[in-house]
C-alpha cells in the first residue's frame, strides 16, 4: 500500500540546512516529551495508541449498530460539534460520493446522513426536519462532555420528534449516544432511557477522537470500511513512532512549519484541489487551531478550496501581506476522471487539451499555482495522499494528529487542552439567563 508523504523541497529556498538541523533536534526532543508521556496534557494521550489498542468488542458493536441503522433508517442525523462531528464528516465526504445525499439510493446504498448541533440556527434545524419528512430515521448524538449546548439543543428537538413518531420505547432503539463512559448529562440520559451507548475514552480529546466511536459509527453507516481506516492509521503510527527524522513525515512537517512560523509566516493555509477534501481541512483547522492557539501564541489555520478560491483569495495569497505559508493536500489518484474530447471547430480554443484528463488539467493548475505562490514568497509544502480511500485517510488522520502533538510541544504550549473555548460559553450562559450566572449577566448587559 502506498504511503502518505510530506514534501518540502519547493520551500527549500526559505529553509537553510542549519535551520533544519537545529529544528530537527527540537522536534526529536518534542517527540521524546510526547512519547515519554511527561509533557503538558499527558492525561490526553490515548490517541497515540488508539489504532492498535482499541476496544474490539465495541468496534464490533459499532458495525452491528451501523448495520441496524442501514436496515431500518433512510436518514441518519449525526448530532455533534467540533471534534464530535468534523472527523466523521471529513471521512464521509472524502470517501463517499460527492453528492452523497442526493445521488440515487441505488448508487448510495446507505442512509442519507445530515449533521445537526453544529450551529444554533432554527432555520437550519427546521429545514432539516423538512428534509427528513415522513421517512424513517435514527439519531447518533455525540458529545464527550455530554453538556455542550449546541448539540444538546438539537438533540432535544430530534428526541421529541422520534418519540412522537415511534413512541418512547421504539424511539430509544433509534438513538445512539456516544459520550463519556460514566459522566455528563448525556450519559445519564442514555442510561435512564436505555440508548445504545458508545464511549469516548477519557484520555482522548474531542479533536483527536475520529478513530473512536465518535467518528467510526457515522463513517460505518455511510458504507465506508472502518477496518481499512484503522489499518491506515496503524501504518502511520508505526512510522511516526519508529522512523528516524529523515523518514518521519509527521516530524518533518512539524519541524518545517515551526521554522517558517519563526520567520514570520504566522498563517498556514491548507489548500486542496478536490472538493471532497473540504471537510478534511475543516477537521484539520480544529485539530491545529484548538491545539496550538493559546498563551497568545500559535500559527493561525485557514483553508482554501482550489482552484475555486484562486478566484477569490488568490490575489491575497499571491500578493497580499506576506505572513502566509501554504500546505497543499495533493490527492495523487482521484477515484474518477473525465477525458476531454476534440471538437471539429475549436471555438472555445480548448482543443489543445483534447485527449487530456480533468486530473491532468487540475494537477497542472496545482503545480503552476505552487510555483507562482513560491515566487510570491509563500513557502509551499505538500502532503501527498495516495488515493481516495480509507487506507490513505487513516494515515492522514494519524499523520496530522502526531504532527500537531510535536508541533505544540515545539511551540511550548499544551496541545491537548482548550481553555479559551470557555469564554464565549460563559457569556452566552449569562446572557441566556442560566441559573448561577446572574452577576455576569448584569455586567454584560451594561456593555451591550
Ligand atoms: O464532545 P463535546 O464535549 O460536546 O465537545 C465538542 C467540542 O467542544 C469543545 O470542547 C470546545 O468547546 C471541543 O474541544 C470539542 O470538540
Amino acid at each position: 500500500m502506498k504511503k502518505i508523504t510530506f514534501d518540502y523541497s519547493k520551500a527549500s529556498k526559505f529553509i537553510a540546512d542549519h535551520e533544519m538541523e537545529s529544528m530537527k533536534k527540537i522536534a526529536l526532543n518534542a517527540k521524546d516529551e510526547l512519547l515519554s508521556r511527561e509533557g503538558a496534557g499527558n492525561d490526553f494521550l490515548g490517541w497515540i495508541d488508539l489504532p492498535v489498542q482499541y476496544d474490539k468488542d465495541e468496534f464490533a458493536r459499532i458495525k452491528q449498530a451501523a448495520d441496524k441503522i442501514k436496515s431500518d433508517s433512510e436518514v441518519l442525523i449525526v448530532i455533534g460539534i467540533g471534534g464530535s462531528y468534523l472527523g466523521a464528516r471529513a471521512a464521509i465526504e472524502f470517501l463517499r460520493h460527492s453528492f452523497y445525499n442526493t445521488v440515487s439510493k441505488e448508487v448510495r446504498k446507505t442512509p442519507e446522513i445530515y449533521y445537526a448541533g453544529q450551529n444554533i440556527s432554527g432555520t437550519y434545524l427546521k429545514e432539516l426536519i423538512e428534509v427528513i419528512g415522513n421517512r424513517d430515521f435514527s439519531v447518533n448524538i455525540i458529545s464527550k462532555s455530554g453538556t455542550t449546548t449546541e448539540p444538546a439543543i438539537a438533540f432535544r428537538v430530534f428526541k421529541e420528534m422520534l418519540e412522537n413518531k415511534y413512541g418512547k420505547e421504539e424511539a430509544a432503539k433509534r438513538i445512539y449516544a456516544t459520550t463519556d463512559k460514566e459522566r455528563g448529562a448525556l450519559k445519564n440520559l442514555a442510561t435512564e432511557e436505555g440508548y445504545e451507548s458508545f464511549v469516548v475514552p477519557d484520555d482522548v480529546g474531542g479533536r483527536f477522537s475520529v478513530l473512536t466511536a465518535v467518528g467510526l459509527l457515522p463513517i460505518a453507516v455511510s458504507g465506508a470500511n472502518i477496518d481499512a481506516l484503522m489499518e491506515g492509521a496503524q501504518e502511520a503510527r508505526e512510522e511516526a513512532l519508529q522512523a528516524d527524522f529523515e523518514n518521519n513525515n509527521a516530524l518533518k512537517y512539524a519541524a518545517v512549519r515551526n521554522i517558517l512560523f519563526r520567520k514570520g509566516k504566522l498563517v498556514e493555509i491548507l489548500a486542496n484541489y478536490e472538493p471532497n477534501l473540504h471537510y478534511v481541512s475543516e477537521w484539520w483547522k480544529q485539530l491545529f487551531g484548538e491545539s496550538e492557539g493559546k498563551d497568545q501564541k500559535g500559527i493561525f489555520n485557514a483553508s482554501v478550496d482550489l482552484t475555486t478560491d484562486l478566484h477569490s483569495m488568490g490575489q491575497f495569497i499571491q500578493d497580499g501581506n506576506r505572513i502566509l505559508m501554504e500546505t497543499i493536500l495533493n490527492l495523487e489518484a482521484p477515484s474518477k476522471d473525465i477525458e476531454l474530447k476534440e471538437e471539429k471547430v475549436d471555438l472555445d480554443g480548448l482543443n489543445y487539451l483534447s485527449g487530456k484528463t480533468m486530473d491532468f488539467v487540475n494537477k497542472n493548475a496545482m503545480n503552476g499555482t505552487m510555483l507562482a505562490h513560491t515566487d510570491g514568497n509563500v513557502p509551499n509544502l505538500m502532503v501527498n495522499i495516495p488515493a481516495q480511500d480509507e487506507h490513505s485517510l487513516g494515515q492522514l488522520f494519524y499523520f496530522f494528529e502526531f504532527a500537531v502533538g510535536i508541533s505544540g510541544y515545539i511551540l511550548g504550549v499544551n496541545p491537548f487542552n482548550q481553555p479559551g473555548v470557555e469564554s464565549y460559553k460563559k457569556n452566552m450562559f449569562a446572557l441566556l439567563g442560566k441559573p448561577g450566572f446572574e452577576a455576569e449577566r448584569e455586567e454584560l448587559l451594561k456593555r451591550l
